[in-house]
């Protein structure tokens, strides 16, 4: 089995929090997040931040953490040969790839990139009309033929519509089985509100993904400990 095949299902989703900078890493780290995603948010809905950002989180953050990097857009990534292997995951944004073969052309250069001690996160975008990429179920789809095994979905436009608002209950039920039947980890991130009670549905993620509802002033404030530890009590509360 693949080092980074799904190998526990969890009852309680994880937290998964993106962080700009060392300072946030650190906090995010010692409030028991499990895992740091670095992101450069200005960038987009998956901005990569700058490889010295990568490094340094590395070098500070305690080993046991682990650490998520976003590349950006499949299309544009071109440092993924520079996340540092100590990291657990990088993930690529599918906008711009309007084919499967496409995209998946994408996954491989990535790949072949990244150090092999990290494995790449398939991405959709619930908003996957405005992203001018494939639907949700084509993505996870494929990234189980490709023996990808963790799946992130998000939000491409960031105007304050949540994975929520644009994807039914239905179909997050059927993407949740989906999962399921082809033994993918995924992540529900995209613009999520606590207020909004966004796990009173009926899907069942490992992680919960955020930026904007843990900062003050939004995805490309700062990050706001009280805000992340108001959501690990949801999440605790859950089950
Ligand atoms: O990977 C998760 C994202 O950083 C979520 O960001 P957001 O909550 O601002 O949409």
């Amino acid at each position: 089995m693949p080092a980074d095949a799904p190998t526990v299902s969890t009852t309680t989703p994880g937290l998964l929090v993106s962080v700009t900078n060392v300072d946030e890493a650190v906090i995010a780290a010692e409030l028991g997040v499990d895992i740091v995603d670095i992101k450069n948010p200005q960038r987009g809905a998956l901005g990569a931040a700058d490889p010295e950002v990568w490094r340094a989180v590395a070098a500070t953050v305690d080993p046991a953490v682990r650490l998520s990097a976003a590349l950006g857009e499949a299309i544009e990534a071109d440092h993924a040969d520079q996340v540092p292997a100590r990291f657990d995951f990088a993930k690529a944004g599918p906008a711009g790839c309007s084919t499967i073969a496409d995209l998946t052309d994408h996954w491989q250069r990535i790949r072949s990139q990244l150090a092999a001690s990290v494995p790449l996160v398939a991405v959709a975008y619930a908003d996957y009309q405005q992203a001018n990429c494939p639907l949700p179920e084509a993505i996870l789809e494929a990234a189980s033929a490709n023996d990808i095994h963790w799946w992130l979905i998000d939000t491409f436009v960031k105007d304050g519509r949540s994975t929520l608002d644009h994807l039914t209950r239905d179909r997050l039920r059927d993407l949740n089985a989906l999962a399921g039947r082809t033994n993918i980890r995924w992540v529900l991130a995209g613009s999520l509100r606590l207020e909004n009670n966004p796990l009173e549905r009926d899907c069942d993620p490992h992680y919960v993904g955020l930026r904007g509802d843990v900062c003050q002033h939004g995805r490309t404030g700062t990050l706001v400990a009280s805000r992340v530890k108001r959501w690990q009590q949801y999440l605790r509360e859950l089950k």
